[in-house]
């Protein structure tokens, strides 16, 4: 297909940086795509502007594709709503976490019987192209439709297929929420420089410099992040005794982030039940 005309609801955070994605990439057919928001930020509206993109039309002349991009607990009341010329022919990929393709589809039922799903768990560094995104479909797909929710997702970095939901429930902790886990990392690193005396605006920035020079250099130099690592990490040096602290085998940083990802498929489990 070439690029698909897409409706996307809920333009928020993720919504948002998707379309970012898709527009810069030119993904989607701009002039019949839209965005449905009641809310939509000023950012949203200009790049709307900038690209053509209808926001809140008064009519629908109907989509390829289909973006669920509110939150998880909005599904049961915004669903059943949507309509739109030939429907049940749109692909409808969702973004939510939880929420099952089977929920998705009853409720869809009325509307657009047997439609087509794909859930899909994006990372918010789709905004600048480098998002990670996980796919997972419950066997009613067409040929075609795989290839147009991988060249979307694509179009705002990574892709990986899982092999079924919760497959996608488990490895979203390693990907769609870690974006938060850099940032606490980050967030980390400016309370220490502030504990040993640095000023608020300079340790906000050598701590933020440090975690996007590391983060580039993961992105650049090819070797892997234990290599990258033990190349800071002189023998009986500063580093190997910062890290005896943060790699503590029980309760260091690879145990707790284990623990966080086991806590985000929990919570994953919560909201589709
Ligand atoms: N924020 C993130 O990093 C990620 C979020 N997600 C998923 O993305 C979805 C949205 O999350 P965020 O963007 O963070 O939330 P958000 O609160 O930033 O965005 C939700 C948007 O939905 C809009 N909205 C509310 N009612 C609506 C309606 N009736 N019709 C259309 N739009 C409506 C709101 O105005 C808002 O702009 C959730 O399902 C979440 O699980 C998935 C991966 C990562
Ligand atoms: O916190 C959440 O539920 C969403 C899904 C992954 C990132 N944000």
């Amino acid at each position: 297909m070439a690029s698909p005309s897409l409706l996307l609801l809920g333009a928020g955070n993720m919504g948002g940086a998707l379309l970012r994605a898709w527009l810069g990439k030119g993904a989607i057919a701009a002039a019949k795509s839209a965005v449905v928001d009641p809310n939509p930020s000023i950012p949203v509206l200009e790049l709307c502007e900038a690209h053509g993109v209808a926001v809140n039309p008064a009519e629908d002349p109907g989509y390829d594709v289909c973006v669920l991009a509110v939150k998880p607990q909005m599904f049961a009341s915004v669903l059943p709503t949507l309509d739109w010329p030939r429907i049940a022919e749109t692909l409808f990929l969702s973004i939510a976490a939880g929420t099952t393709i089977e929920t998705i589809g009853h409720l869809l039922a009325e509307r657009a019987p047997g439609a087509r799903v794909v859930r899909t768990m994006p990372s918010l560094p789709a905004s600048v192209g480098r998002g990670v995104t996980l796919l997972c479909e419950g066997g009613r797909l067409r040929g075609g439709d795989r290839d147009v929710a991988t060249a979307l997702m694509a179009a705002a970095g990574e892709t990986y297929w899982c092999r079924d939901e919760d497959h996608l429930d488990r490895v979203m902790g390693v990907t769609g929420c870690s974006p938060a886990y850099v940032f606490l990392l980050a967030e980390a690193l400016t309370d220490a420089a502030l504990a040993q005396g640095v000023g608020p605006a300079d340790a906000r920035r050598i701590a933020e410099a440090s975690v996007t020079g590391a983060a580039a250099m993961l992105a650049q130099d090819g070797r892997p992040a234990a290599a990258l690592r033990r190349s800071v990490t002189s023998p009986g040096g500063t580093t190997q005794a910062a890290l005896s602290v943060l790699d503590d085998e029980t309760e260091g940083l690879r145990p707790r982030v284990n623990a966080a990802v086991e806590a985000a498929y929990a919570r994953a489990r919560e909201l589709a039940s």
